[in-house]
């Protein structure tokens, strides 16, 4: 079980300190797939990066199976079994992409390497040489990334728009990779703005203005996020668009 308890994000940017995350409070069980969605800006990406130690919380605390793990950096949350596969990947100048499964992968060999990169849709002949470098396409390095966190053995999973830069006719297949992957010892945490992905996840976090706005069973959030969180006029929603996500901030 992962237990996030009242926690805060503030980020200094220039002189000023932005309040990002704000009083999040998340009970998340082992065997869940959770979607989290909502409008850009809304603070998805900084939770994602909070809980993977990237970014590190000014209060509050993040618990893994009991454990307290608030005061670990990336690298002990890794052992820990915490994955993250960023929204827009780092690139790797001078690694090559074996280079960086082997380091994913910690047991897995060269046969682990070709069987993922095969179900990412890239062929391991071309690419396991490559560089991870700028010289991959965006939807290259996204595919590399996830190869790359399907091999480490993990208990949560936090997938930051997989379907990002990946193309029309690939996305169900990666969907269905991800589903695959899933299992009762794993909590999945994806963030998208894609319909197909809710659709399947079995609980929706509505996150807005660094605030979780609400969470609950499938069905119930996507009646929610049809009707009650749209905007049905101008008016209804300052600065907002028809049709849009309602403003929280009136
Ligand atoms: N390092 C930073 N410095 C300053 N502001 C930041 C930083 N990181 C995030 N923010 C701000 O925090 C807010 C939340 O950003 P975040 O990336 O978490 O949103 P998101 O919900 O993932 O958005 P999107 O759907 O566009 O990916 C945004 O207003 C963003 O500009």
């Amino acid at each position: 079980m992962l237990q996030i308890k009242s926690l805060y994000l503030e980020i200094q940017n220039g002189t000023e300190s932005v309040e990002i995350l704000k009083d999040i409070n998340l009970t998340l069980q082992r065997g869940k797939f959770y979607a989290i969605t909502g409008p850009n800006g809304g603070g998805k990406t900084s939770l994602a990066k909070t809980i993977m130690g990237i970014y590190r919380s000014n209060k509050g605390a993040i618990i893994l199976d009991g454990e307290d793990i608030t005061p670990f950096n990336i690298t002990e949350r890794a052992n820990r079994g915490i994955s993250y596969a960023f929204q827009n990947p780092a690139r790797f100048k001078g690694l090559s992409v074996r280079d960086i499964l082997k380091v994913a992968s910690r047991e897995g060999d060269e046969s682990d390497f070709k069987r993922l990169l095969k179900a990412v849709g890239l062929c391991p002949e071309e690419y396991l040489e490559r560089q991870c470098d700028s010289s991959l396409s965006g939807g290259e390095i996204k595919r590399i990334e996830l190869a790359s966190v399907l091999l480490k053995p993990s208990k949560v999973v936090i997938y930051d728009e997989p379907e990002a830069g990946v193309d029309l006719w690939s996305f169900e297949g990666i969907l269905q990779l991800i589903k695959n992957h899933h299992n009762q010892d794993i909590i999945t945490i994806v963030i998208t703005h894609h319909e197909r992905v809710l659709s399947v996840a079995d609980e929706i976090i509505l996150m807005s203005d660094g605030e979780i706005k609400e969470m609950g069973e499938r069905e119930r959030m996507l009646e929610l996020l049809k009707y009650k969180f749209r905007c049905e006029s101008w008016e209804d929603c300052e600065g907002g668009e028809k049709g849009g996500f309602r403003c929280f901030r009136s």
